[in-house]
């Protein structure tokens, strides 16, 4: 990432020739005469950049907004409000499969293109996005292939049948946990608020899955500063991950500012429980595997980049992916509650300590995979670079050290793939096939060397809380809630690299032991 390097260097070079004009001391007129003569370079630079950029690069080809293809700030301002995806949405309405979204940067709506980035024999890099968290590198962050093929393997080792079994048992008692509190709510006829209930439980089982330390939130009915501090930060994420370098540069100017310091707060927490960590005694969680692979080489530090940077992708890539999946769940549940009515059916005498039934249930699992599809837990994230000699996806040649974006969001409602796109219709991906036309552009939790690591444990736990939840409650929208006010769970997510719906609030009812 060139950003802070460029700053710093822009700055040097400022003073030394205020220095120079002034003859040694820093005059007010000297200052002047350096800012204009540096001002007038930088002027020049940027206006043969983009005049560069306009006529000139090799994806000037590409159709898109003029502007886009100018600077990415054009895009930075389109995603002030975070809202990327619809954003990327329009331009694909507007311009078609290939989009030119920044000077060398191409947005990509045809079907093959996740299968095509990741998939096998592929040769593409993760772009320079995922530099966002240096000094610290984590398994999802590192753009070293060999490096990350090693994390993997420490991480795949934290996935292991005995410690799934000690996941899914947490997972159990926290989905009960969460039940308790709908239990009170449901009696006081009070509204359950599940965006927050649903974050407190994905971020509890990160803590356990991370630390071995669950941040009880749902125990104490609040939320724990460093959880909160992180969900602040990562509004960052929604104008600024199409400008991963001026991010970079507010990483370095705001540490202890704004809500970059709310970043940092969450980063300093991470390093702190990791330190207590490797003091405890052995564990299942995933740390266990990557501190023993550091002591084993004789580098145990908590303080290492490496150490401190899976322990926030952990926290992050794990709760920050099932709450507003769990969100849009229940959502669409109330919208739909005749499918509220027929999963019911499905789970009414399911016991949910036994995962693996859970797992067989056709419609549970529809549901889930029809929510991802409609609302992708990371809607336009994961851009990759193409290598040097580029590459072709569907008949469309990119060329060489471009990055392309792959929304998913838009791609899981293409007409081309799916009947009634816009429709959340389960049964596509159970008892009705024929509504899916290319299944190919659906692939929520990625594939092939960066396929999502947690997804077997990410399934355990929406299937238990949705299974425990519906076999036990109606649930509807409150009665003076307008259509317009429900509209909000999706009208306002944002989108930070992970989806952020907008609140969701529902009122739970007991259901009777029902025959239907
Ligand atoms: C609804 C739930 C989830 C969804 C839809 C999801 C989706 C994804 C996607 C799309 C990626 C690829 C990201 C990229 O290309 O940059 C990914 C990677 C990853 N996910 Fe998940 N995820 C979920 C839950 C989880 C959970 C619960 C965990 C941890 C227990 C987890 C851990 C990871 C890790 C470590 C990676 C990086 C893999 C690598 O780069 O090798 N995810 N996930």
């Amino acid at each position: 990432m060139q950003g802070p390097r460029i700053l710093k260097f822009t700055a040097a070079a400022y003073v030394v020739l205020a220095l120079l004009e002034g003859r040694k001391s820093l005059e007010i007129a000297a200052l002047g005469h350096a800012a204009l003569l540096l001002g007038s370079f930088i002027l020049s630079l940027f206006l043969s950049i983009a005049f560069y950029r306009a006529f000139g690069h090799r994806t000037r080809h590409f159709p898109g907004p003029r502007l886009a293809g100018v600077s990415k700030l054009w895009h930075m301002y389109q995603c002030r409000n975070g809202q990327n995806h619809l954003v990327l949405d329009n331009l694909y309405r507007q311009y078609g499969d290939f989009v030119r979204t920044g000077p060398s940067e191409v947005t990509v709506f045809h079907p093959e293109v996740l299968a095509r980035l990741d998939g096998p024999g592929n040769k593409t890099q993760k772009s320079d996005w995922y530099d966002f968290l240096l000094p610290h590198v984590g398994v999802t962050t590192t753009r070293d292939r060999p490096f990350h093929d090693q994390r993997r393997r420490l991480w795949v080792k934290g996935f292991s049948s005995k410690s799934m079994e000690h996941y899914e048992e947490h997972i159990r008692g926290h989905a009960r946990d969460l039940e308790g509190l709908i239990a009170a709510d449901c009696k006081r006829n009070a509204i359950s608020s599940l965006s927050t209930y649903f974050y407190w439980f994905s971020f509890d089982i990160m803590g356990l899955f991370t630390f071995s330390r669950s941040f009880d939130m749902l125990s104490k009915e609040d939320w724990h500063y460093a959880v909160r501090d992180l969900r602040r930060a990562m509004k960052i994420l929604g104008p600024l991950s199409s400008v991963p370098w001026l991010a970079q540069i507010g990483f370095w100017l705001l540490k202890g500012y704004w809500i970059v310091k709310d970043w940092h707060t969450m980063i300093s927490w991470c390093a702190g429980q990791m330190k207590h960590r490797i003091h405890e005694p052995k564990s299942h969680d995933v740390s266990q595997a990557i501190i023993d692979d550091f002591q084993k080489k004789n580098e145990l530090d908590s303080n290492h980049p490496a150490l401190i940077g899976d322990a926030v992708v952990a926290i992050v890539a794990g709760s920050d992916t099932v709450a507003p999946t769990l969100v849009f769940t229940f959502y669409e549940l109330a919208l739909n509650p005749e499918k509220a009515d027929k999963l019911y059916e499905e789970v009414r005498d399911i016991d949910i300590n036994d995962t693996k039934s859970l797992r067989k249930l056709s419609y549970l699992n529809a549901i889930i995979m029809e929510t991802l599809r409609l609302h992708p837990a990371v809607p336009t994230g994961g851009y990759r670079d193409t290598p040097p000699e580029g590459m072709t996806i569907g008949g469309t040649f990119i060329p060489g050290k471009t990055t392309i974006v792959a929304p998913r969001y838009t791609l899981g409602r293409l007409e081309s793939c799916y009947e009634r796109p816009n429709e959340w219709l389960p049964e596509r991906w159970d008892t009705e096939p024929e509504l899916v036309k290319d299944s190919r552009s659906f692939l929520p939790f990625a594939q092939g060397r960066y396929t999502c690591l947690g997804k077997d444990v990410a399934m355990a736990e929406m299937l238990t809380v949705i299974a425990l939840l519906v076999s036990k409650y109606r649930l509807s929208f409150p009665l003076d809630q307008g259509k317009d006010s429900i509209r909000q769970v999706e009208q306002m997510m944002r989108d930070q690299f992970t989806a952020t719906p907008g609140s969701l609030g529902l009122i739970f009812t007991k259901r009777e032991k029902e025959v239907v």
